[in-house]
């Protein structure tokens, strides 16, 4: 059994710690926020972000970054995208070069357009890194609900370590060495379920959100690949399976913070209801760029950039990727 520390006490960090603690590692959660630690440690539940669900007492939670890092052999990194770059600086001084770290976020880093997994890299260049993601809400992960995921490192006894550590009977840890297409997919996915949401949001049909996932993938894979990821990760859990389930599931943060937005909500309005992070939000522009970067066709991207950013109505959105030029299914 491992000694594993899950960084982040939202509602994924909370979930993964559990799932550890139920697979027999020692436990210890770190949050940033005393006021998060204090209430987690009095209650023993998340009543914010993952409500109904028990802490189990073993586990350890602290505000203490040295305290979570020390002697772990396994460094889970489960905070949102815009708090990796800054967690990952505080956390090299206690940082041992034999210690595995594991990010599990979704997103992208705005200013540089990083994937996660390289920003890590850059902050502490002599650890091992994997990521882990899939088709994988907290709020069934939590309840034992069958899961598949996968476990994504250079170094394949890296991602074999991190399927041993997080596999049991209810949640399936597939491996895989290509770390670009893992992460593209989970950043990107939600982009695509805020697109899928909008267009719920407005009443729009099953038709509509068929057409938003299987173009919205197309237009995933294109980058990916441009950016030296391999096609196949994109029919995979990180891909396909990812996008199936925040597209369609009520517990998607992406995809209700969407269906608010379709409704006529303010962007600031619909993320001060969903309350925990949408990552799509900070994801978008930074797709975006990448799409200009790399000379590849995003256009539900681009449509979702101007609603979001720019106040283009969401109907008028959904009509200009309509209107498009026509095309053959499988070019540009
Ligand atoms: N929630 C899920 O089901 C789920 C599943 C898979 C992946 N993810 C990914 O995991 C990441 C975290 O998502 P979440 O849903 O747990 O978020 P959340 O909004 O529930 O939690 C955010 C947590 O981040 C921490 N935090 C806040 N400010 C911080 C700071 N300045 N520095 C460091 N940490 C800070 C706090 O512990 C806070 O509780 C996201 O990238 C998300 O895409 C989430
Ligand atoms: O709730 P969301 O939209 O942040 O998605 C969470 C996970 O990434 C689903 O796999």
């Amino acid at each position: 059994m491992a000694a594993v520390s899950v960084l982040g006490a939202g509602s994924w960090g909370t979930a993964l710690a559990i799932l550890l603690n139920s697979n027999g590692h020692n436990v210890t959660i770190w949050s940033i926020i005393e006021d998060e630690v204090k209430e987690l440690n009095e209650t023993r539940e998340n009543k914010s972000k993952l409500p109904g669900i028990h802490i189990p007492q073993d586990i350890t939670i602290t505000n203490s970054l040295e305290e979570a890092i020390d002697d772990k052999e396994l460094l889970v990194m489960a905070v949102p995208s815009k708090f990796v770059r800054n967690t990952a600086k505080m956390m090299k001084q206690f940082v041992r070069e034999d210690q595995i770290i594991v990010n599990v976020a979704k997103g992208l880093e705005d200013t540089t357009l990083y994937t996660l997994a390289h920003v890590i890299g850059e902050e502490m260049p002599n650890n091992h890194i994997a990521v882990l993601s899939g088709p994988s809400h907290a709020e069934e992960v939590s309840r034992n609900i069958p899961t598949t995921c996968v476990a994504g490192s250079k170094d394949h006894e890296t991602a074999k370590k991190v399927q041993d550590i997080f596999m049991n009977s209810n949640f399936r840890v597939y491996t895989s060495s290509d770390v670009t297409g893992i992460e593209m997919g989970g950043a990107l996915k939600n982009v695509i379920a805020l697109a899928a949401g909008i267009s719920d949001g407005i009443g729009y049909g099953d038709n509509t959100k068929a057409a938003l996932m299987t173009r919205g993938i197309t237009e995933i894979s294109r980058l990916g690949i441009a950016m030296g990821a391999d096609e196949q990760t994109f029919s995979g859990l990180s891909g396909i399976g990812d996008l199936i389930v925040t597209c369609t599931s009520m517990h998607s943060r992406n995809r209700r913070a969407g269906i608010l937005i379709g409704k006529g909500y303010k962007l600031q309005e619909a993320l001060d209801e969903v309350k925990m992070v949408v990552e799509g939000v900070y994801t978008a522009k930074a797709a975006l760029d990448l799409s200009i970067k790399y000379k590849v066709e995003m256009p539900i991207i681009r449509q979702v950039n101007e609603v979001l950013f720019g106040g283009k109505e969401t109907k008028k959105a959904v009509q200009d990727l309509m209107i498009r030029d026509k095309k053959i299914e499988y070019t540009n």
